[in-house]
């Protein structure tokens, strides 16, 4: 079911800050920040070639990631991204075996522009999962 790692992201208390310091301190390729006040986060990608790294900072007043900076206010490892073919087959899966998906249960567009869903963290080890239909 799940295939390649899409990105791994790091949720930081100051995007612009974060950013600079992976572009000027790790020489890394950093894309624009995107707003995306659906999911209550603006986010940027670092392009590793292999994968990607996703930083995001809070976005509106009831960004999910809120309570997580409170907890880490200096940022952290937020969530790792795994690719599936089948989105739907995999919701099914999950459901029948009994992990949780978070929010509706249904599929939200990514910032990639395609179908994603969460998976509870505690299901899955503490590691907060995102599935992303490629
Ligand atoms: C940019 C779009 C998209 C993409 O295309 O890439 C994104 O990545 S958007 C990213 C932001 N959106 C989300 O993260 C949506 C899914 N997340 C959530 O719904 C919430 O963050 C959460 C997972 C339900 C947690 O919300 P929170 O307010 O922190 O709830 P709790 O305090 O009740 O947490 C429950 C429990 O889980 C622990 N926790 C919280 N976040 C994480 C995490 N990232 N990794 C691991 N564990 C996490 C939290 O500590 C609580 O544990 P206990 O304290 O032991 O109960
Ligand atoms: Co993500």
């Amino acid at each position: 079911m799940i295939g390649r790692l899409n990105h791994i992201a790091i949720a930081v208390p100051d995007l612009a800050v974060a950013a600079a310091k992976y572009r000027d301190q790790l020489g890394a390729s950093v894309g624009a920040p995107q707003a995306l006040p659906e999911h209550g986060v603006t986010v940027v990608f670092v392009d590793t070639g292999n994968t990607k790294v996703e930083l995001l900072e809070p976005l509106g007043e009831a960004s999910p990631i809120a309570a997580f900076l409170e907890k880490n206010p200096a940022g952290g490892m937020h969530h790792v991204c795994f690719e599936v073919p089948d989105l739907s087959a995999a919701i099914a899966r999950l459901t029948a075996e009994g992990a949780r998906i978070l929010g509706d249960g249904k599929p939200r567009i990514g910032a990639h522009g395609r179908p994603v869903i969460f998976l509870h963290p505690k299901d899955f080890f503490g590691t907060l999962i995102e599935l992303e239909e490629v």
